[in-house]
């Protein structure tokens, strides 16, 4: 059995730490959720895994995969710490990316302790077919985000904007995929995954819509090379915790925590 830790128990932590705590995840088993502040969880039935603020002894566990589920400031925070360790690290808040100096120090990092930094599909699709793509030539992917208001608040995008008035689909956002994972650490992180799949940050681009009319978290990609092309809508059902983020994030980690004690994969 690989011996898990989470980082961050929000809306994907919890959903990912009960599947692996009920089995559900493969031969993995939950040993440690790293919080800020431990208070809160006091009803947590935490018998059978450790519940700390202390990241010694999160860390001190041994653990074999170390999950951050807690936003771009805690892959800095603790991805090379993880690493360091000797645990393979999946990342959710895979826009902290964007920084080329973040991404180096933990890649390197990765390759000198002969682990893996891991990035699941997450929020989007088509992740598969983007980078096999990007092996031969790749000319164009676009990336469209559309989330219903209720998504937008807490962003920059409520300075903008009457959020609770608009009656109309509101661009936030039109640039490349560097920009808007930084300006939407919590919203745009599939545009990074993009990114990190098919032509780089810089030339990914993205538009970021507020619309009134959907109730789904929708994301259209398209791309174009020597493979072809395609073009997927996928609409993510938001969690009722945390209208920003879909019920499919944890469903796609549990995903890869099964591809990573299994000796069948398929969907990579
Ligand atoms: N790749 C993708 O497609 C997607 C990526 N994401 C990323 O996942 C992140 C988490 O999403 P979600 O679970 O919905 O967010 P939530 O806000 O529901 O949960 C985040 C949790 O992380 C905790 N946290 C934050 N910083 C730290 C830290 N330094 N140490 C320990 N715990 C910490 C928070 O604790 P506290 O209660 O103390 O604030 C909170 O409990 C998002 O910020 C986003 O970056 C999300 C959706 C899709
Ligand atoms: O990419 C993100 O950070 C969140 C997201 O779009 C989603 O859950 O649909």
């Amino acid at each position: 059995m690989k011996k898990v830790g989470i980082i961050g128990y929000g809306t994907i932590g919890e959903d990912v730490a009960q599947a692996v705590h009920q089995g559900r995840a493969g031969l993995v088993q939950l040993e440690a959720i790293l919080v800020r502040d431990k208070s809160k969880y006091e009803d947590s039935n935490s018998t059978e895994y450790l519940i700390t603020e202390d990241e010694d002894e999160f860390f001190n566990q041994n653990l074999d995969i170390v999950i951050e589920c807690a936003g771009h400031g805690a892959v800095r925070k603790y991805g090379e710490r993880a690493l360091h360790h000797g645990a393979d690290l999946i990342l959710v808040s895979i826009g902290a990316f964007a920084d080329e100096s973040l991404q180096k120090l933990l890649r390197d990092k990765a390759e000198q302790s002969g682990r893996k930094i891991i990035v699941p599909s997450a929020a989007i699709g088509g992740l598969d077919r983007i980078a096999a793509g990007s092996v031969g030539p790749m000319e164009e992917v676009t990336l469209v985000t559309r989330k219903p208001p209720k998504a937008w608040y807490g962003t920059l995008i409520e300075e903008q904007v009457n959020l609770a008035e608009l009656s109309e689909p509101y661009c936030a956002f039109e640039g490349v995929a560097r920009d808007s994972a930084r300006l939407f650490p919590e919203s745009v992180n599939v545009s990074a995954a993009l990114s990190l799949a098919g032509i780089g940050f810089d030339k990914t681009k993205v538009k970021v819509y507020v619309d009134p009319h959907i109730s789904h978290n929708i994301h259209e990609i398209e791309a174009r090379g020597k493979f072809g092309q395609i073009k997927l809508q996928i609409q993510n059902t938001p969690s009722a915790r945390n209208p920003k983020t879909g019920y499919i994030v944890a469903m796609s980690v549990i995903k890869t925590l099964r591809d990573m004690s299994s000796s069948f994969v398929i969907g990579i």
